[in-house]
């Protein structure tokens, strides 16, 4: 969830008149604000997990299922705790793009102790029973990454009608009422993202080719020149944006380490969108991919034809590559300087100054290219800030380049540390895998730094890896560019050596190769240790209560389990359920009774009713514990 300013949005021409405004004084707003907190220091590791939800009605004698659009009124009680004792809670919960969404978080982020990885999975729990005893008999949460027939006829409860020719999105398919309709962030930014691109923003995935698959797909060409015969066209913020990820944000202990942490998670974004692969199903046709990330990056493209590439620059500045939500384009650290190899766009007069101010001519690149885009959402009573205190502006542009990292600026007057935000994975059905997943990504940042491990790899190879990772089976069949020698630091290029360009370009060549997801995650004998015989090395040496232990080895178990493709991703499983299901025709169509069958079943392996080893691999035992004990509140955990 975004930035949510409070007041009057502006339409997209006053917006627009504000665009440079806004540019002006964010840019000011981060200047002031790195002056005060560049050299803050001694924040210690804090870290939390997001996780979205789907609210889902099911119909039990018709067998249809459908999104609820009751986010906004759940919302509204689930926020009665916070709003009483904000201290106090034990969790915390925000409101989402679809008004089906919700977003929860723990109500304090956890600490550096081992024994935290204890109680992610039971908060998770938590959570889910909190907003659950807020539901219908017929309605149910799921933390599914997309709804299999969103924007499919008659797909939301109360029933509501997309309005081609008025409104925010106009889609053919998804009703602005699908919208959530308690922030007006939302509704305006889909407006916005259409009227800057001049027009609607167009998806196109790959329709999976079965035997009995027609093509054309649907009768979406004859209404849209942008749709693909051979495609699964969608034409709406809401389906990207509408899908749910699970995110975790780390602090850490100074800017320094911050921007470590940053570059050296860049490359394991593809690697663990691979693993944590879970929407094969969009509109209702299974398609030839298992992740949401290219129909998000799709969805809130905003770019004009000129910055397309389609026409000649008149009207705007840059040609740009990439939508804003994208993998990220520049490594921050000096490590990282040399394997930032392309070439970057960003605002040369927002450099200059950045750097006219002291700021290092890599977050100066960085700021600067996010600073390529305009506001797409902007509120009256925003426009005039005060830039010594405010960060409004800044935050307007960086929430709104939803990149596979953020790297996050203390807010002003808070005692939060610098941060960085881990965005690419897809949610899993169970709280055990998310919980799994979250304790993996965080054990591995404290291996990064303890071991002082690199995983620089080329930033091009990164984009690469980011299309593989997308496709079918990729957690299995995929093979994607990764650091060899993991152990070994390379030192940043000394003067001497910056123009033997063929000798670094050499040597950055020799240090990676291609490798599956199980050879990265479980190890290669001989060529590479892998990350998880790397996390229990360092774990061997912590002192680990045995509750704990036993806590965190389940998690890596599974996720070893599922790296070698013992078990299966969740996309790879709700692609078996639909060709297995008796009502599928090998035709590619997810119907109503499928889709009906396939969320009943995923409620029922939530919440343990039905044992599912293809997905999760037996034994597997819930962690419920809320509490850490006291005598476990020993800090262990660098
Ligand atoms: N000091 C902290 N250090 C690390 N993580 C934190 C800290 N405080 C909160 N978090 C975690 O950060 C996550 C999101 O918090 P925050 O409110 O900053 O999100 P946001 O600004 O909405 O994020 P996004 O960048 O996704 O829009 C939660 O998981 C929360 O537990
Ligand atoms: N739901 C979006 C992320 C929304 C956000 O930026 O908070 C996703 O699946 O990536
Ligand atoms: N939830 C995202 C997408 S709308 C945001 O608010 O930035």
């Amino acid at each position: 969830m975004g930035l949510l300013s409070e007041g009057s949005p502006l339409t997209w021409e006053e917006t627009k008149k504000y665009s440079q405004h806004v540019r002006d004084h964010g840019i000011i707003q981060f200047i002031n604000l790195y002056k005060r907190l560049r050299d803050r220091q001694g924040d210690v590791l804090k870290w939390g997990d997001e996780v979205e939800y789907i609210i889902v009605k099911f119909d039990d004698e018709k067998k249809i299922a459908k999104v609820s659009l009751r986010a906004k009124e759940i919302l509204a009680k689930l926020n009665e705790k916070e709003q009483a004792d904000p201290l106090s809670c034990k969790s915390l919960w925000r409101p989402e793009y679809g008004a089906y969404m919700i977003e929860g978080t723990p109500g304090k982020p956890y600490g550096g102790l081992l024994a935290h990885f204890n109680i992610v999975e039971a908060n998770m729990k938590l959570r889910r029973e909190e907003a659950s005893q807020l539901l219908a008999d017929d309605e149910c949460i799921i933390s599914l990454t997309s709804f299999p027939r969103l924007g499919c006829e008659n797909f939301t409860d109360p029933p509501t009608y997309p309005t081609p020719e008025e409104g925010y999105t106009r889609s053919l398919f998804f009703p602005d009422d699908a919208i959530f309709p308690g922030h007006p962030r939302f509704k305006n930014l889909s407006r916005n993202i259409r009227q800057r691109r001049g027009e609607k923003v167009a998806i196109n995935i790959p329709i999976f080719r079965d035997k009995n698959t027609v093509i054309p797909v649907d009768d979406s060409y004859k209404y849209s020149k942008a749709a693909l015969p051979d495609h699964v066209y969608m034409d709406a913020m809401g389906f990207g944006m509408g899908c749910c990820c699970l995110q975790m944000t780390f602090q850490a202990c100074n800017i320094t380490e911050a921007r470590t942490l940053y570059d050296q998670l860049t490359p394991l974004c593809p690697i663990m969108l691979a693993f944590t692969a879970a929407s094969p199903v969009h509109r209702g046709f299974l398609t030839d991919v298992d992740c949401r990330w290219s129909i998000i990056a799709s969805s809130v493209d905003c770019r004009t034809e000129e910055e397309r590439g389609l026409k000649p620059l008149k009207e705007n500045k840059f040609v740009i590559k990439k939508s804003r939500y994208d993998s990220i384009d520049s490594y921050l650290s000096p490590q990282g300087e040399k394997f930032n190899d392309i070439p970057l766009i960003y605002d040369p007069d927002v450099y200059q100054k950045l750097r006219d101010n002291d700021i290092d001519h890599l977050l100066a690149l960085h700021i600067a290219h996010l600073f390529i885009r305009d506001s797409v959402s902007l509120f009256s009573e925003k426009i005039n800030q005060n830039d010594e205190e405010d960060t409004d502006h800044f935050e307007n542009i960086q929430s709104t380049n939803w990149q596979t990292m953020r790297f996050k600026p203390p807010p002003p007057n808070s005692t939060i540390g610098w941060r960085v935000e881990f965005r690419p994975c897809e949610v899993q059905v169970t709280d055990f895998e998310n919980a799994a997943i979250v304790c993996f990504v965080v054990l591995l940042t404290r291996v990064i730094l303890s071991y002082q491990l690199d995983f620089l790899i080329p930033i091009s190879k990164v984009d690469e890896n980011m299309v593989n990772a997308q496709k079918k089976n990729a957690c299995v069949e995929g093979r994607f560019w990764f650091r060899k020698d993991i152990t070994t630091q390379v030192s940043p290029p000394k003067a001497s050596e910056v123009c033997q360009t063929s000798k670094n370009e050499q040597d950055i060549c020799d240090s990676y190769a291609l490798m599956t997801v199980n050879e990265i995650i479980n190890g290669k004998e001989g060529e590479f240790p892998g990350l998880i015989p790397l996390i229990n090395n360092y774990l061997s040496g912590m002192d680990v209560d045995a509750d704990t232990h036993c806590t965190i080895q389940q998690y890596l178990k599974f996720i070893q389990r599922r790296a070698s493709g013992e078990i299966l991703t969740t996309a790879s499983w709700i692609r078996k359920f639909v060709v297995e299901h008796p009502e599928y025709k090998q035709d590619s169509k997810v119907t109503n009774r499928i889709n009906y069958d396939l969320l009943k079943t995923i409620d029922a392996v939530q919440s343990g009713k039905i044992q599912c080893p293809e997905l999760l691999g037996t034994s597997v035992i819930s962690k419920t514990r809320e509490n850490i004990p006291a005598a476990l509140t020993k800090e262990s955990c660098a």
